[in-house]
């Protein structure tokens, strides 16, 4: 394993690209990260836009511990949500905050390979890394790569990746520090209070208790494999915290800490 952290790769959830504000605060301060030399590459999902999308052709949301079911006649809509929409409504924020961005998906450049994840899930995929290429040479001309999780197998069947995991295979692959960004300031206890750093241990019973559950359970899970992979610790924070914008800025540690 190789840990070069001139790369940070920055993920953030899909509530993000409801709120124009909080995106031009996220693009600007990887704008001004950019500008100091610091590689960026944002990963991003995009949940909340595919369950309108589904709704608006009838159809159902199903997910299964945090995961969205995936049957084939949703794929469509699912990748026009996740690597239209979604990418494109990213990557005019980042225009507009002056950053050059190359909007993608995992089936870009050879870079993950993928398979189906369970069957019971549908087309949801499992990827690992393959080749950092195209994600290193979009880097190194100081522009951000933006990239969409839906993936392709080799028979050149879309398939559908949560964006924590693949967020985590995208860190792996460039060795780089991973920061997820959700709505939530970090991994919050039962009264609601943050938990400023978690082992997995505590994780491990925080999800037997139900403190941690859906969407914040794949994450931490996410986060931990990674922590585990760079023996370094992996950050949970909110893009809606100004705050923790300017701290993440500044090379320091905010939100939820997932030790390794
Ligand atoms: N212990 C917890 N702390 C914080 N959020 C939690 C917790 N357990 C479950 N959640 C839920 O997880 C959500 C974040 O996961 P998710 O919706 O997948 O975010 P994103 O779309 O940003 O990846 C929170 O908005 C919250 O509803
Ligand atoms: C398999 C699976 O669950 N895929 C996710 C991909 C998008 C995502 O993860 O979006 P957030 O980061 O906003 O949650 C989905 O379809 O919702």
């Amino acid at each position: 394993m190789s840990t070069n952290n001139s790369v940070l790769v920055l993920k953030v959830g899909g509530a993000l690209l409801q709120c124009e504000m909080g995106m031009a605060r996220l693009m600007d301060t990887a704008a001004a990260m950019i500008a100091n030399g610091q590689q960026v590459l944002m990963v991003h999902g995009g949940g909340c836009l595919v369950d309108e999308q589904l709704a608006a052709n009838g159809m159902e949301t199903v997910k299964l511990e945090g995961l969205r079911v995936t049957p084939p006649e949703q794929m469509p809509i699912i990748a026009g949500a996740l690597a239209g929409t979604s990418n494109k409504i990213l990557q005019g924020a980042a225009t507009k905050a002056g950053i050059v961005s190359v909007g993608m998906s995992l089936a870009d450049g050879n870079t993950v390979s993928a398979k189906i994840k369970d069957e019971r899930l549908g087309l949801v995929g499992e990827v690992s890394p393959k080749d950092a290429t195209y994600l290193k040479f979009i880097l190194s001309q100081g522009w951000m790569p933006i990239c969409s999780s839906i993936a392709m197998m080799d028979d050149g069947q879309m398939l559908n990746v949560n964006a924590d995991q693949a967020a985590t295979v995208l860190a792996k692959l460039v060795g780089g520090k991973l920061v997820l960004l959700s709505d939530v300031s970090g991994v919050l206890d039962g009264k609601g209070q943050l938990i400023p750093s978690l082992n997995g241990k505590q994780i491990a019973e925080l999800v037997k208790q139900g403190v941690i559950e859906k969407g914040m359970k794949v994450k931490v899970e996410a986060a931990l494999e990674v922590a585990q992979w760079m023996g370094q610790a992996v950050q949970v924070a909110s893009w809606r915290d100004a705050s923790q914008l300017v701290a993440l800025a500044k090379g320091e540690a905010v939100g939820t800490q997932i030790q390794p």
